[in-house]
């Protein structure tokens, strides 16, 4: 979708700000450009929208090349949130989301139509926000209509210029989570710049790690944690990478152990030969667990299962596992097929939980799917 062919930006006094750039973006993809100050980010993603011209090379969009499209019709098939977001002042957030859809032409009732339908999307009712003025707006309202305002003429590539810098961490994360929940329904094509290395390990489905004008690496979030290309860019994501790619490593159905296992309407078991088994109703799912203090007693199961709260859905993180664990001070989680309480299927337990975070290292440096990798194989230490 956004093709850049060995882009160079020298600034006229000299500065170099990109050096032979090439990589691509494909349509629905989210990439985010990490880099300390000054790396050239900002030039990059500016290109793209040609607020600045390249010295060298070809940018491509959707197949054509830029540079022989007009900047007016280039820049109204792509959204453009900044971190100052740039909201006019007089205008009314409803007036200031249907900007673009008025530049557009369209009549004044769709646009305004629209814009509430957007405000809605990004968490903002528009019987409550749509007539204020952005001064009444806290910061991370006023990003949230930067969003909408982007969103409104529905352009299939937006740039996001550390659009969540300029407030607080936990109005941040907010932002976060409910930009990823947005993407998952617009599936827009991203170019998103942050120098947060949380930040674009969390929204990149891919990241491109920047050295001074040069991507140092570009991979899945997990690859650049696992497997750092050189020692900048494992200067850059940290010492505490390990944990950083507990956040981007999902459990897996393979990860799991397979404990004892008893049904609610089960008379008592008459021994078990774990301290605990797993209680399931007769539909297969989740109900609890059982301690082996109980087996050889007269009764059912179910007169002495207790429930257990100490659950996630397969695909949570390997970080949401853990500290679920913490939370309920367990020793092992239950997971399920879903996001309800569903079908059990297994359990991980902290060995497990270790162990799945070697094995998905391992399997980025091999490039190979993490069920192939034999645990054996994983050094320990
Ligand atoms: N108009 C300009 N003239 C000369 N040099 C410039 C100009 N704009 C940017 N630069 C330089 O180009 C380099 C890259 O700047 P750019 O704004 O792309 O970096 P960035 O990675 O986005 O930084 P930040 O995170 O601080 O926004 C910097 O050294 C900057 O000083």
């Amino acid at each position: 979708m956004i093709r850049f062919e060995h882009v160079t930006k020298r600034y006229p006094d000299g500065t170099t700000a990109v050096d032979d750039l090439s990589f691509e973006v494909a349509a629905g993809e989210l990439v985010t450009l990490v880099g300390p100050s000054g790396c050239g980010k900002t030039t990059t993603m500016k290109m793209v929208n040609r607020l600045i011209e390249p010295s060298e090379g070809r940018i491509f969009l959707d197949g054509e090349d830029i540079s022989t499209v007009d900047p007016v019709q280039l820049r109204r098939r792509i959204g453009y949130v900044i971190q100052q977001v740039g909201l006019f002042p007089h205008k009314t957030v409803l007036e200031n989301t249907a900007t673009v859809p008025r530049l557009l032409g369209w009549k004044r009732a769709s646009g305004r139509e629209r814009a509430a339908e957007l405000l809605d999307l990004v968490g903002l009712d528009p019987r409550v926000y749509g007539d204020r003025y952005p001064e009444q707006l806290s910061g991370g309202q006023r990003q949230r209509v930067g969003v909408a305002r982007a969103l409104a003429a529905d352009p299939p590539v937006l740039l996001m210029d550390e659009p969540f810098g300029a407030v607080d961490p936990v109005v941040r994360e907010r932002l976060q989570s409910e930009f990823l929940r947005l993407q998952a329904a617009v599936r827009k094509t991203v170019l998103f710049v942050t120098h947060d290395i949380e930040e674009a390990v969390r929204l990149g489905d891919r990241i491109a790690v920047y050295g001074q004008g040069r991507i140092e690496q570009f991979g899945p979030p997990a690859a650049v944690l696992g497997a750092p290309a050189t020692p900048y860019v494992a200067d850059f994501v940290g010492a505490d990478r390990g944990l950083k790619r507990l956040s981007v490593t999902p459990v897996e159905e393979g990860d799991l152990e397979q404990p004892p296992v008893v049904r609610l309407d089960d008379p008592l078991p008459r021994e078990l030969d774990s301290p605990w088994a797993v209680v399931l109703d007769s539909g297969g799912d989740l109900h609890g667990w059982i301690s082996a203090e109980h087996a050889g007693r007269t009764g059912t199961v179910r007169e002495h299962a207790r429930r257990m709260d100490a659950w996630l859905p397969v695909g949570a993180s390997l970080k949401q596992a853990f500290s679920t664990m913490l939370q309920h001070d367990a020793g092992w989680i239950a997971v399920v097929d879903k996001e309800e309480k569903g079908r059990f299927l297994g359990v991980l337990t902290p060995g497990r939980l270790h162990e799945a975070l070697r094995r998905s290292i391992d399997a980025d440096a091999q490039d190979v799917p993490r069920t192939t990798v034999d645990i054996d194989k994983v050094p320990s230490g």
